[in-house]
């Protein structure tokens, strides 16, 4: 049987994932921070070690030998407050786990690394292709934007696969996000909400897509090197997407801005081209943004 190796797995995108790839066979064991109950998830094994622990690392990769490592663990929050804490999670926590990976007798099939659209900044208008040479305009785009130089460190010598999501959501993601914070408030018919950069835009997918898309991604042989975005190609305003919600709810109400969440270094808008990973696992998985909505608004 197919092991499979998930950091991060509690995590929002982590217990989608394990679903996933339990539903596709994989044995998935999972790698977590603090202890946590995940069998209803299809993991069968857990370990808890800090990626930030090489020693306990190493100790762990060698007695659970994957054949393909999916690394999720990271600080995901842009607006993280605690600098220190991100880039030793986003940086130092991927640069043990290929360490790691490097050191095992035998080595893995495929390792996922995911990285962000982030990365890409403000450095162009339009949809962006993994050409555009990443640009990030905040510490976690840094943060980013270094895991994958890390990776090339490695990319000779593990076979590694770099993905770029854009934004995404479904059930059961964290409410300091825009759109379960969105969604949260239209569930307790709240009157108005405090938002922070009301002139920003995304290219929104479901978390569904992207577990899907991963797992269709460790096991084709041709993604082993690539850097690959994950998104939908259209990019939804934030305007938008509030009249989507008002009118999917029924719920109307007002928006105030909040200086507290305002970011002085925003990325206005994202949108990315899927066409290259596209061409290495066929059509993505894509569920419109509607009702992806609906499913959070009805959960
Ligand atoms: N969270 C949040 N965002 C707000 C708010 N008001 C406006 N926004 C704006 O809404 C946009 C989306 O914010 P988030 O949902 O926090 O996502 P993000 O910063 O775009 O980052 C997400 O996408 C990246 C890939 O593009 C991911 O890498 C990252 O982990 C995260 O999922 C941002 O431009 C943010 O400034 C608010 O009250 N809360």
């Amino acid at each position: 049987m197919t092991t499979t190796l998930i950091t991060g797995a509690a995590g929002f995108t982590g217990r989608y994932l394990a679903r996933r790839l339990a539903n596709g066979g994989h044995r998935v064991v999972a790698l977590l921070r603090e202890p946590t109950a995940l069998a209803e998830a299809g993991v069968a094994e857990s370990h808890v070690c800090d990626l930030t622990d090489a020693t306990g690392l190493h100790a762990i990769m060698r007695r659970v030998q994957p054949d393909h490592i999916i690394h999720l663990a990271a600080i995901a929050f842009v607006a993280h407050d605690d600098l220190a804490d991100m880039y030793q999670s986003n940086i130092v926590g991927l640069r043990n786990l290929l360490g790691a990976a490097n050191c095992l007798d035998r080595q893995p099939r495929s390792i996922l690394v995911a990285s962000s659209a982030n990365i890409y900044g403000n450095g162009r208008p339009g949809r962006l292709s993994e050409d555009v040479p990443p640009a990030p305009a905040n510490d976690y785009g840094v943060t980013k934007a270094a895991g994958e130089m890390i990776c090339r460190l490695f990319e000779r010598r593990l076979p590694i696969i770099v993905t770029r999501p854009f934004n995404y959501t479904g059930v059961g993601q964290s409410p300091s996000f825009l759109i379960p914070k969105i969604v949260d408030h239209v569930r307790h018919h709240a009157p108005d909400i405090e938002l922070g950069n009301l002139d920003v835009a995304r290219d929104f997918s479901d978390v569904r897509m992207v577990v899907d898309a991963y797992a269709r991604l460790i096991e084709e042989p041709a993604a082993i090197g690539g850097t690959f975005n994950v998104c939908s190609g259209e990019a939804t305003s934030l305007g938008q997407l509030l009249d989507s919600i008002r009118r999917l709810s029924g719920h109307d109400f007002a928006v105030r801005v909040n200086p507290a969440f305002v970011r002085a270094d925003e990325v206005k808008t994202l949108c990315g081209d899927a066409a290259r990973i596209e061409a290495v696992i066929g059509p993505l998985a894509r569920v419109p943004l509607d009702e992806t909505l609906q499913w959070m608004l009805t959960a």
